[in-house]
C-alpha cells in the first residue's frame, strides 16, 4: 500500500508504544507492548513452553513397538497442546488484569472514573464515586510489577506468539484464513484471478506472512503485528496505522483473527473494531473477525445478536457469513456505510452515541458464564 502524507489516528491509545511505519521492521526496536519492558525477554522461550508440558510426557525414543510409538506421539502432542493452551490462557488472564490495574490508575488521574465500561473499577478522583485511595494505588502498582514479572518469566509477548503459532500449526487445524477464502470468492464473483489486479488484504496480528501466499495471484496481503515473528511482517500497532487518505490506499479485506480478544482493555477492543472500518472500501469491504467461541456463547455480557448489532452501528450492516465452530467463532461483515469520523476524531457525536447505545449490560445471568 502506498502511503502519502500519513495522517495519524487519534484513536484512543495509551499504553502500546507508537511504532507506525510501513517499512519492514527489523530495524525498529520497541518496548514490549504488553509488559512495558524493553526488548524481547524470550531468549529461551521454547524451553519455557516445554517446561509447561505436564510432567511425564513420554517421548518416542523409549518405546519399543510402532504402535506404542504412534500412541506415545499422540499423547505427547495432546499434552503439549494442553500446555500451549494453558500458556495462552494464562497470558490472556494476566493481560486483562494488567489492563484493569492500568485503567484504574488512569481513571484516578484523569478523574473520569470507570472508562465507560467498568474497566476502571468505578473509582473517581472527584466527588460522586468511591475514592481511589493511595493504598489502592500502591496495591495496583505492586500488582502491575508482579504481572509484568510473571509475563516476562513466561517469555513475554514473543513466547505468547510462539505458542499461538503452534496453536495454528497444521496438526491443529491450520490458520483460520481457510474459512475466509470461499467467502471472498463469493463476494467477488467477477474477479479475474489472473488479471494482475489483486484484492488488497490487511492481516492484523499476523503470526505468519504466508497465510495468503497460495492465493498471491489474486490476494495481496499486508501482514502487520506489534511484535513481528518474521521480517516480512510489518511492525505496526494497528491503532496507530495511518488512516488512508485516498481510495487506492483502502483495503478490500481486513482480518482480525484472534486479535480483539488479545487486547485486555474493552475500550481498546472497541476502538480496534471502529478503526477497522476506516481502512475498508465502503460498500464492498469485508471484515474478517475471529474470536474464541466462549466470547460469543459463554459470556454474560456478549452474544451473537449483540455483536451483530454493535457491528451494524459501526457501518457493518451485512453479516455476510458466520460459523460457530468447536472452539472459534468466525464472522465476515460487509462495510455498507462509510465511517462518519473518517479522520479518526475521538469524541465525535457518532462515537458518543455508540457508547450510549451499548453500555455494559448483563444479558446472560448464569453462574458458569464468563465475565
Ligand atoms: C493470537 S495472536 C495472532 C493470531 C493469528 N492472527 C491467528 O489467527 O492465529 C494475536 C496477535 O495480535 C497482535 N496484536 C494485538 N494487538 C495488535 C495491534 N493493536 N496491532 C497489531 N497487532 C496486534 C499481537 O501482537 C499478537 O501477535
Amino acid at each position: 500500500m502506498a502511503v502519502k502524507k500519513p495522517k495519524r489516528s487519534t484513536a484512543k491509545r495509551r499504553r502500546i508504544p507508537v511504532t507506525a511505519s510501513l517499512a519492514p521492521t527489523t530495524t525498529l526496536t520497541t518496548t514490549n507492548p504488553t509488559t512495558g519492558h524493553a526488548g524481547s525477554s524470550s531468549a529461551d522461550s521454547l524451553s519455557v513452553l516445554m517446561a509447561l508440558t505436564p510432567s511425564g510426557a513420554e517421548t518416542t525414543s523409549s518405546t519399543s513397538s510402532l504402535l506404542t510409538i504412534k500412541s506415545s506421539k499422540a499423547v505427547t502432542r495432546k499434552k503439549s497442546s494442553l500446555a500451549t493452551a494453558q500458556l495462552i490462557r494464562r497470558y490472556h488472564t494476566l493481560n486483562k488484569e494488567l489492563s484493569q490495574c492500568l485503567a484504574r490508575i488512569d481513571a484516578s488521574q484523569t478523574g473520569t472514573g470507570a472508562n465507560g465500561n467498568g474497566n476502571g473499577g468505578g473509582y473517581q478522583r472527584s466527588q460522586g464515586g468511591p475514592r481511589y485511595t493511595a493504598q489502592q494505588k500502591g496495591d495496583d502498582l505492586a500488582r502491575i510489577a508482579a504481572i509484568r514479572q510473571e509475563m516476562d518469566d513466561l517469555g513475554g509477548l514473543d513466547m505468547y506468539q510462539k505458542a499461538s503459532t503452534l496453536g495454528q500449526s497444521k496438526q491443529r487445524g491450520g490458520d483460520s484464513s481457510k474459512w475466509l477464502i470461499p467467502i471472498i470468492e463469493s463476494c467477488h464473483p467477477q474477479l479475474d484471478k489472473k488479471a494482475g489486479n489483486p484484492l488488497r488484504l490487511l492481516d492484523i496480528g499476523a503470526l505468519s506472512p504466508h497465510n495468503y501466499q497460495k492465493y498471491a495471484s489474486w490476494i495481496k496481503a499486508t501482514p502487520i503485528d506489534l511484535n513481528p515473528q518474521d521480517p516480512l511482517i510489518t511492525k505496526m500497532d494497528f491503532l496507530e496505522m495511518p488512516i488512508p487518505t485516498s481510495k487506492d490506499q483502502l483495503f478490500d479485506v481486513v482480518c482480525l483473527s484472534l486479535v480483539v480478544n488479545f487486547v485486555g482493555d474493552p475500550t481498546q477492543r472497541g476502538e480496534i473494531l471502529r478503526h477497522s472500518a476506516r481502512f475498508l472500501v465502503p460498500g464492498s469491504g469485508l471484515l474478517y473477525l475471529v474470536l474464541p467461541l466462549p466470547c460469543i456463547d459463554n459470556s454474560r455480557y456478549m452474544d451473537h445478536e449483540l455483536l451483530v448489532e454493535m457491528m451494524a452501528a459501526l457501518g457493518y450492516t451485512t453479516l455476510v457469513s458466520h460459523h460457530l465452530a468447536k472452539k472459534l467463532a468466525y464472522y465476515a461483515f460487509r462495510l455498507d456505510i462509510a465511517p462518519v469520523d473518517k479522520d479518526g476524531k475521538k469524541g465525535s457525536k457518532k462515537a458518543a452515541v455508540s457508547q450510549l447505545l451499548f453500555p455494559k449490560k448483563m444479558r446472560h445471568d448464569k453462574p458458569n458464564r464468563n465475565k
